[in-house]
């Protein structure tokens, strides 16, 4: 599930664990599951600005401008880490594209779309490979098994604190008995809003209509075929080194932080691009200057780079860690629906949007850019190094509207049993909100 199986739902919990072949294995399953995810974004940008793919599909068109199981303490990290594959599956399709884009004969383009193959057969390769988590055998009952693969997982045999925790962690969630009706209760309101807004604000910030279209943009700007899918690759590399740096600053200044400053640093650069293609590029058969082409490129990277360190990230970490034990797996499933429902929507609209707006297309999405930065400065409250099962306390009730969400009549709190005063006193959290509203 993209985003979806690196909840990063732990709290302060610090249980011994060593980095196992079984935890190298499932990040690199999860790894796989971004790149395909990543790849099929960036092929298809490359392909439609392949002459030969464009004479087999669009003989008629010449368009003015053709244009998506670790131990806590990396929890937060392998989060963005799912990210970071999508953005290097959209790197290795950009390397493809301008790979195949050379192969005489015309067929390249088939070899760009066959190779998204490779992601999926490593993908299915590897779910052979993989074993049950113990959350979920204990869940199904297999609570010995459970014990076996937690301590093959962890490398350790002493995994008794985590191990209880974990049975604790499954007698609770089994008592959620309809996650999706919880998801529409007033005190889940905030939560929800926040998790639908970011997804569909990720993709209003029109990073897809870059990811999708770059190389046909560039090659309108008058950059030679080869030279549009080459700076594709620059563009595509900018994403994935900006996602390291939010890899890396994330938990140091803060999701807020981050969010605003690249809302600044995404409205500057469009406008810009806006105001150089509106100068100066009259109609399709104008190329632009190379001297503005490449400003063009520099400033697509800037944006592209404050995107990759706040919404493409920020998008997928911050419902993984705002929704409760009630409305996780929901909310989750809820997330990735809309951003893949909004990323469609883009993709599809992009086209027609471009032959109407034009350059204008650039200022619609810095709009977009403008409210959604309000959005975050009003609305979204900080939740760096907040315990998940605090969230409530500390985050929600403190804010000066969703704390309104937060006095619902028929809330029960579950007291989380013995095992979880055990984990509390010694400052260990099992990952789910303890005060959970049932
Ligand atoms: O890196 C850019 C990519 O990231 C996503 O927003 C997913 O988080 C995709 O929609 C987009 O293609």
């Amino acid at each position: 599930m993209v985003g979806g199986g690196l909840s990063a739902g732990g709290g302060g919990t610090q249980f011994e664990a060593k980095i196992t072949p079984i935890v190298i294995m499932s990040c690199i399953m999860a790894a796989t599951g971004g790149l395909m995810f990543g790849y099929d974004v960036g092929v298809s940008g490359g392909v439609t600005s392949m002459n030969d793919f464009l004479k087999k599909f669009f003989p008629v068109a010449v368009p003015l401008f053709l244009s998506e199981i670790a131990p806590t303490r990396i929890r937060g990290g392998l989060n963005i880490l799912f990210q970071l594959n999508v953005t290097i599956g959209i790197l290795f399709a950009n390397v493809v594209n301008y790979g195949t884009a050379m192969i005489k004969g015309g067929w390249g383009w088939r070899v760009s779309l066959g190779l998204a193959g490779i992601p999926a057969i490593l993908l299915t390769v590897g779910a052979l490979l993989v074993v049950d988590t113990p959350n979920s055998l204990i869940e199904r009952g297999h609570l010995d098994e459970g014990k076996v693969v937690l301590k093959r997982i962890r490398g350790i045999d002493n995994v008794e604190p985590e191990y209880l925790e974990l049975v604790e962690a499954s007698r609770v969630a089994k008592q959620v008995k309809h996650p999706f009706r919880n998801l529409l209760k007033r005190r889940n309101r905030s939560q929800l809003i926040i998790a639908v807004a970011l997804q569909i604000f990720q993709q209003f910030t029109g990073i897809n209509a870059i990811m999708f279209y770059a190389p046909v943009l560039f090659d309108t700007l008058g950059f030679k075929n080869d030279a549009s899918l080459y700076s594709a690759v620059i563009t595509g590399a900018v994403n994935v080194i900006s996602t390291v740096v939010s890899i890396y600053s994330v938990d140091k200044v803060g999701r807020r932080f981050l969010l605003l400053e690249a809302g600044v640093q995404m409205f500057l650069s469009q406008s810009v691009i806006a105001v150089i293609l509106g100068l100066k590029v009259k109609d399709h058969t104008t190329d632009l200057h190379s001297g503005y082409a490449i400003f063009v490129v520099i400033m697509v990277c800037t944006f592209v780079s404050g995107f990759a360190w706040s919404w493409g990230p920020l998008g997928w970490l911050i419902p993984s860690e705002t929704f409760p034990l009630e409305t996780r797996s929901a909310g989750q499933s809820v997330t990735v629906c809309v951003n893949l429902l909004f990323t469609f929507v883009i993709a599809q609209a992009f086209l027609s949007m471009l032959c109407h707006f034009k350059f204008g297309i650039f200022l619609f999405f810095s709009g977009w850019v403008l409210v959604m930065s309000f959005f975050v400065f009003f609305l979204l409250p900080e939740t760096k190094n907040v315990p998940i099962e605090e969230m409530t306390e500390k985050v929600w009730k403190q804010h000066w509207l969703w704390k309104r969400f937060m006095d619902d009549d028929d809330e029960v709190v579950v007291e989380i049993g013995k095992v979880d005063g055990a984990a509390k006193k010694n400052g260990h959290s099992n990952g789910f909100n303890h005060t959970s509203q049932l």
